[in-house]
């Protein structure tokens, strides 16, 4: 059971795609919201108008009992330095930034318990992904109650892989967007029309997740089911496959790439 109310710190792309989430999933209503944003978007609004708590005075803010941090890693001890004295000694912290360690999260934040959580903004129609790390048990539930009802989650065991995880899915959705791009920037060379080549790339996309997600299959096999031997996609395949420069070897570099942005953050 997710302590309630909950202090929202960060209500960016981020922040209001976790807003429109617990939206979709509706396991935390408005009223159960504080959200602080030294300039707040449409989501931060649209939730105040529903009857969440924005930018009140500090004395609110101890009525949290959790807490989610959710501003860019760079900015977080500045916003530590706003909250200092005014958080709830008993609630539990949250952390979605990229790169922060639990370590220095506490040494500032003692004594709340810690959690971190690299989620992605596909939290906002309750279909995201959520990776969870924490040290003990306490704040690990609490990440698993706010974020299970709207991503599919996975527990590490070990904080570095948080690292890998947001390089593998925070950052993800992005790698994913800039293949629809591609994609759309190649059917334009085909001679397709620009609205046609948008509708065929994003389409495309999307009825290819579907049978990802509803059939259960392995890549492979449904790769199997497009391609015909000697056929078109062959042809397509030995290009995105060539030996040592196919798109395993790009994504692989453009993922430890990001790892170790993530690491340097910290
Ligand atoms: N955008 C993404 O897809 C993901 C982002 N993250 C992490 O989430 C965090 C936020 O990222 P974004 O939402 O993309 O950044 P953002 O820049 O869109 O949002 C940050 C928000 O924090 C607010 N803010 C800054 N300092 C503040 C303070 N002292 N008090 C209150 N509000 C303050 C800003 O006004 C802004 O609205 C980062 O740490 C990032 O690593 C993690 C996973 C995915
Ligand atoms: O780009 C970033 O640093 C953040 C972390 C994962 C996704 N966005």
């Amino acid at each position: 059971m997710l302590a309630k109310p909950i202090l929202l710190i960060g209500a960016g792309a981020l922040g209001s795609a976790m807003l429109k989430g617990m939206r979709a999933a509706g396991h935390i209503a408005p009223s159960d919201l504080i959200i602080l944003d030294l300039n707040p978007g449409e989501e931060a609004h649209a939730y105040a108008g529903l009857g969440a708590r924005l930018n009140p005075s500090p004395e609110v803010w101890r009525d949290a009992f959790t807490v989610i941090i959710a501003v860019k890693p760079q900015s977080w001890r500045g916003a530590a330095q706003i909250l200092d004295g005014n958080l709830n000694p008993n609630a539990t912290l949250i952390s979605v930034m990229a790169g922060v360690r639990t370590e220095d999260l506490s040494s500032v934040f003692a004594p709340l318990k810690v959690a971190r959580v690299m989620p992605t903004t596909g939290v906002a129609t309750g279909k995201g992904v959520a990776s969870l790390y924490a040290s003990e048990g306490v704040a690990l539930q609490a990440a698993s109650d706010l974020f299970s009802p709207m991503a599919a989650t996975v527990v590490l065991d070990n904080e570095d892989l948080i690292d890998a995880a947001t390089a593998v899915s925070g950052s993800g959705p992005a790698y994913v967007y800039a293949f629809v791009a591609a994609l759309e920037q190649a059917a334009l060379e085909t001679g397709l029309t620009a609205a046609d080549a948008k509708t065929l790339a994003r389409a495309t996309l999307i009825s290819a997740a579907n049978l990802l997600d509803q059939t259960g299959e392995d890549p492979e096999d449904l790769i199997r089911k497009v391609a015909s031997p000697g056929g078109t996609t062959e042809a397509a395949l030995k290009v995105l496959r060539r030996e040592g420069q196919g798109l395993t070897e790009l994504v692989t570099a453009a993922v430890m790439a990001a790892q170790k942005r993530s690491k340097e953050l910290g």
